[in-house]
């Protein structure tokens, strides 16, 4: 039987517009991705646990091209300054010129890291997304948003460097664990959270079929984020404004990520918790109804993401990571809180008593 046809969302940026492969087989599909390359070089930047499962698929097609790989060990804390220096290194010993090219093949890590690598050399070089897992499809891949974590918080280090294009093979999430799987579906329902109630509507008629990975119904709901996604960063490419509504349950989220050192939580685990934590205190705040807290909260746990918060977390060491986020201004709190389903608004000078007081609450027994 065959699968679901391919399909393309454009991330229409003007002379930087770039197209987005979603599909099967694309990894093969050399040619498709090759006449994306500008030079003779190519860097292939990925990962020890996704080299040996994937590089194979691209490597005949860079036969021909000067090119070298550099692995990453695995995981967030990978996600370093350090790393970036080895993959200049590597650029450097390759001999890369100004119109070589980086190919991320990976996960969100991986791309954040080479996103970040090809903007720094030589003050910018062309990279092209391959993601490998389900988040990185839906949302790291997308967008520009590069970058690494320092030891005082997530991302605080990176650049906008927009992609020459992206391969989402969707045969790679055959092998990825189911962990990672779900984690990517809250980057999906975060979309429809933000902006999107009959996306969201849909995704809780299909979230049995989600939550079991039947593939057509996985290629639609990742075409759909990828199309709603484009479409706020083609508005607000470096965001001054709307964009910053991506970051719905990124605040919380990302506190909660760090204080458990990167690997009490995935990202994707710490943007559902975060996402619920931002609609409780959007009703504390009198903006929503428990109703909404509610249905997101029923999604969220119908396709198995965690909905609370790990045990030792300490509220204060949370706000204080929380203080450190690149949407805050002036010394306030600035979040992306909610009216309700598709209804994220951006909010400044949120005080920082009701953002403890949610947090008490989320951290203690029941
Ligand atoms: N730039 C952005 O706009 C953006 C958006 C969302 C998240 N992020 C960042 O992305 C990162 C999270 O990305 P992630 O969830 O992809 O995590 P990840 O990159 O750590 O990958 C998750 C795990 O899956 C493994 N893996 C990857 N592909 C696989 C495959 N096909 N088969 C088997 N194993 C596979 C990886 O080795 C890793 O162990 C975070 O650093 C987050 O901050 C960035
Ligand atoms: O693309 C965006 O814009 C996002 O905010 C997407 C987020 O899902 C992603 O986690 C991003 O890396 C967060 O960026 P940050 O600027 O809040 O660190
Ligand atoms: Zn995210």
């Amino acid at each position: 039987m065959n699968g679901p046809a391919r399909q393309t969302v454009t991330v229409a940026l003007g002379q930087r517009s770039y197209p987005v492969w979603i599909g099967a087989g694309l990894l093969h599909d050399h040619a498709r991705w090759l006449a994306m390359l500008r030079g003779r070089h190519a860097l292939v930047v990925s990962n020890t646990t996704v080299a040996p499962l994937y590089l194979p698929r691209i490597e005949a097609g860079l036969d021909g091209l000067r090119w070298a790989s550099f692995l990453l060990d695995d995981g967030e804390a990978h996600k370093s300054f350090a790393n970036v220096g080895r993959v200049l290194e590597a650029l450097g010993e390759l001999g890369a010129t100004r119109d070589a090219c980086v190919i991320a093949l990976g996960g969100g890590v991986v791309g954040d890291l080479a996103g970040f690598s090809a903007a720094c050399w030589m003050r910018g070089i062309d990279f092209i997304q391959m993601p490998t897992t389900l988040l990185a499809m839906v949302d790291s891949s997308v967008g520009g948003k590069t970058g690494v974590n320092l030891p005082v918080g997530k991302n605080l280090a990176g650049a906008f460097h927009q992609p020459r294009a992206v391969v989402a093979d969707i045969d790679t999430l055959a092998t990825l664990p189911g962990r990672e799987y779900r984690a990517g579906l809250a980057e999906v329902i975060k979309g429809a959270a933000i902006g999107d109630e009959p996306f969201f509507a849909w995704l809780e008629q299909h979230a049995a079929a989600l939550a079991a990975r039947e593939p057509a119904t996985v290629q639609q709901a990742i075409a759909r984020k990828v199309a709603y996604k484009a479409g706020v960063v083609a508005r607000d490419e470096t965001e001054q404004g709307e964009r910053a509504l991506l970051n719905l349950g990124h605040t919380f989220g990302h506190a909660l990520e760090t204080a458990g050192h990167y690997t009490a939580l995935l990202h994707g685990e710490g943007v559902a918790i975060g996402m619920l934590l931002a609609a409780r205190l959007s009703e504390r705040l009198g903006m929503s109804a428990q109703a909404a807290t509610a249905r997101l909260q029923r999604l969220l746990e119908a396709v198995g993401l965690p909905v609370a918060v790990p045990p030792g977390m300490d509220p204060p060491q949370l706000l204080a990571l929380m203080r450190l986020d690149k949407k805050n201004t002036a010394g306030t709190l600035r979040l992306i809180l909610w009216r309700g389903i598709g209804r994220a608004e951006i909010v400044a000078g949120v005080a920082e008593a009701d953002v403890l007081a949610v947090l008490t609450e989320a951290t203690s027994a029941p």
